[in-house]
């Protein structure tokens, strides 16, 4: 089983959701970063269980231990070690899952694979383990304020409730003004009405994350194989229950014409840039120094509260209501995740591109 993320920037992730803790290792971070400890724990608070009624009602403070890798301050170099405790298992709520897969989850194809299975929550499936995910990314976002680069992800759908205007009319200082992460008022509103009826009923509802990378350099990205959009796309593929990604204008350049959508070039200030930004700030696999926007889709949460057809270990069929505390829709905890993936990736390329230290 491999667990490691990055090239240069790497993280090493570790723990189950209903074992003792969830950490991880991160390597290849650069030295002389200073370590803002409120920033760390504000990223992980944005993810966490609990932090509100449309939310998993797990109860968890994921107040962050650094191990390693820091002194009076600042990052060494040295790889950094860190630990979130797990305090609010409640595992008895997995006992009628004991012997039974729930439908969509990652149930079965795990335990085809391993012929093991730690029934007690997702174990090393469960969204828990991003937590990892979280601190490795509010470390490489510390690193990125270094370089001027910002990353901004928000909620843009929810069912079939949807944001109409982009990241450049949106006003994104309001992503942490609501339950949901939507910029537009109106629409997270909408949205936050829906994702609690639906709670109430035990069902659940997907969406789409809106993010945008800006002041990211030009020449991140190799030519071949490793594509800066490749990467970006497994980084977030790699998310627990996402099932889309697209950058630029994405599957909508399927049915336009090359005259309506190729980005025109221009000299400004005695630099060469484009017009517009249909590509979403990359060609060829190859940052181009424009704003990288791109969009990830969500399927709804597999755990329902109420009563599914399935088959248990052995394939006979049966019934399963789940139990237990479960997110009627992920995207609002998952607009931490989505930002952590990016912030990781570009600071890998950047290292693995562009210098060896900042
Ligand atoms: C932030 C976040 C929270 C999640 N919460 C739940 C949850 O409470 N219950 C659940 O069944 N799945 C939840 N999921 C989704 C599962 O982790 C995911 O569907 C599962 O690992 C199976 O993988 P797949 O959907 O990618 O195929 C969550 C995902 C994210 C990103
Ligand atoms: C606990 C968290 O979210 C969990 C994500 C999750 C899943 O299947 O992904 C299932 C639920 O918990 P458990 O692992 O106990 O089944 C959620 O509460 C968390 O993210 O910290």
């Amino acid at each position: 089983m491999r667990n490691t993320f990055g090239n240069i920037f790497t993280l090493t992730s570790f723990g189950e959701s209903h074992g003792e803790a969830v950490g991880g290792v991160i390597d290849g971070m650069p030295a002389g970063i200073e370590i803002d400890m409120d920033f760390i724990q504000t990223e992980l608070n944005r993810r966490r269980p609990g932090q509100n009624a449309i939310t998993t009602g797990r109860k968890e403070p994921d107040k962050v231990e650094l191990l390693s890798g820091i002194f009076d301050g600042k990052t060494t170099g040295c790889p950094i070690g860190f630990l979130v405790k797990n305090t609010n298992q409640h595992s008895e709520d997995y006992e009628n899952m004991r012997n039974v897969f729930r439908p969509s989850h990652a149930d079965y194809t795990y335990y085809n694979k391993y012929g093991a299975r730690d029934y007690r929550g997702g174990g090393r499936s469960s969204a828990r383990i991003t937590i990892a995910r979280c601190v490795a990314g509010a470390f490489a976002k510390l690193a990125l304020r270094k370089l001027g680069i910002t990353i901004s992800a928000y909620t843009s759908q929810i069912g079939d409730i949807y944001v109409r205007d982009d990241y450049r009319t949106l006003d994104l200082s309001l992503v942490e003004t609501n339950a949901v992460r939507c910029p537009d008022l109106k629409a997270a509103k909408e949205m936050e009405e829906l994702v609690s009826k639906l709670k109430s009923k035990g069902d659940t509802v997907g969406g789409i994350i809106s993010c945008v990378i800006r002041n990211c350099p030009s020449g991140l990205g190799e030519p071949e194989f490793d594509k800066f959009h490749a990467a970006l796309g497994a980084a977030m593929l790699g998310i627990n229950a996402v099932k889309g990604f697209e950058y630029g204008e994405g599957f909508s350049m399927a049915n336009r014409y090359g005259s309506e959508v190729n980005d025109i070039f221009m000299s400004k200030n005695g630099k060469t840039v484009t017009q517009t930004n249909h590509s979403g700030g990359i060609q060829g696999g190859i940052s181009n120094g424009s704003d990288i926007f791109f969009r990830v889709a969500f399927k709804p949460v597999a755990t329902l509260l109420m009563e599914q057809h399935t088959v248990d270990i052995s394939g006979n069929p049966t019934t399963l209501t789940a139990k237990g505390r479960h997110d009627p829709c992920v995207l609002p905890r998952a607009v931490p995740i989505v930002e952590a993936m990016a912030a990781m990736t570009v600071l890998d390329f950047y290292l693995l591109n562009k210098c060896a230290k900042l």
